[in-house]
């Protein structure tokens, strides 16, 4: 009864930092990872409502149309589309790009959302542990293959979704895909520490491009996320009312895609729509240059 008198407050003080820029994105191209649900959805239906021509990359084209029937049912006139990506598939990734870059050409935001949380031990396509793979360098590939058209673009974004899990993540640099030991919420968290040094890396990398890229924390959302841990879901069930929505979720990616003010600002981490605290080993450019390497190595680019 305490909970249910109290319920309004604490979904005020859950829901947190509001996007309020009325910035349009008329003639501007955003691309947006794992949007077929979640954040991601709330995120592409956000940059339709601005005009946008918004680019779902999901790995289930099926899921992916429904999202974009129901954005283009609440938004008259979307430009939104559905491509084919599985971050788990270097591969796929490749062949994305490539069609991408064919077709499209111009990049304006590309938010790099898609994720998987504290999943069983699995490996990619390409024998990277789940969680390094798909958060951390399925995104860092795909950021590589399409800079050309996001320095074309410019002024562009890259907006990372990371999270607060990165405080409690360390790069094991000496067992990066956990084939010593494995805990899926360290792999997680590992995941989104190297998501918040990608960002910091890349920014130092982008200087003069009018390209710029920070990470975000979009605070706890109500989503599919918690899936495959039974003790996430169940916590995530019973304390749903201090849970943002997907809606909330998404608009600290939102504000970053969007607000004049953040025009030239690059390299930093938002949470609620403010800049927000790295934890101290995602502010180590050793970690970040070195990191930054071993990514290379393993998808066997040079990128300099
Ligand atoms: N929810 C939270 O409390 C929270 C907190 C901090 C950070 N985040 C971050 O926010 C982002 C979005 O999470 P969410 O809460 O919206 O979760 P979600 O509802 O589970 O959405 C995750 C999205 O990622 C996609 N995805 C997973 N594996 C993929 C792959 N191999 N290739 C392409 N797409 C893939 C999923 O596709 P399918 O539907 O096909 O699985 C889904 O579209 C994640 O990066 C997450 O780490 C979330």
């Amino acid at each position: 009864l305490i909970l249910r008198l109290m319920s309004p407050h604490i979904r005020k003080y859950a829901a947190g930092g509001v996007c309020t820029s009325t910035a349009r994105l008329d003639g501007k191209t955003a691309l947006i990872t794992g949007a077929n649900t979640g954040i991601g959805k709330e995120t592409a239906l956000d940059l339709a409502l601005r005009g946008a021509r918004v680019i779902l990359a999901c790995r289930d084209v099926e899921k992916g149309e429904e999202a974009a029937a129901e954005i283009r049912t609440r938004v008259g006139g979307a430009q939104v589309e559905v491509r084919e990506l599985d971050l788990a598939d270097t591969y796929s990734i490749r062949a994305f790009a490539q069609k991408f870059l064919r077709e499209v050409s111009h990049l304006h935001i590309l938010i790099n959302n898609g994720g998987v949380m504290m999943c069983p031990y699995m490996k990619t396509a390409d024998g990277f542990e789940m969680h390094l793979g798909v958060n951390h360098l399925g995104h860092f590939l795909l950021t590589f293959l399409l800079l050309g058209a996001l320095k074309r673009s410019a002024p562009s974004r890259i907006i990372v979704v990371s999270s607060l899990a990165h405080y409690f993540g360390w790069i094991r640099f000496h067992d990066l895909h956990s084939q010593g030991s494995y805990n899926s919420g360290l792999a997680y968290c590992q995941s989104k520490l190297a998501n918040v040094l990608f960002t910091r890396e890349l920014a130092r990398r982008l200087t003069g491009w009018n390209v710029t890229v920070n990470s975000v924390h979009p605070g706890t959302v109500r989503s599919d996320l918690v899936r495959h841990s039974t003790l996430m879901s169940i916590m995530f069930a019973l304390f749903s009312m201090f849970l943002k929505t997907p809606k909330e979720g998404a608009q600290t990616s939102n504000y970053c895609a969007v607000a004049e003010e953040l025009e030239s600002i690059t390299g930093k981490h938002f949470s609620d729509c403010v800049p927000a605290s790295v934890a101290p080993q995602g502010r180590c450019d050793e970690t970040a240059r070195k990191l930054w390497e071993v990514s290379c190595d393993l998808l066997g680019i040079n990128w300099n």
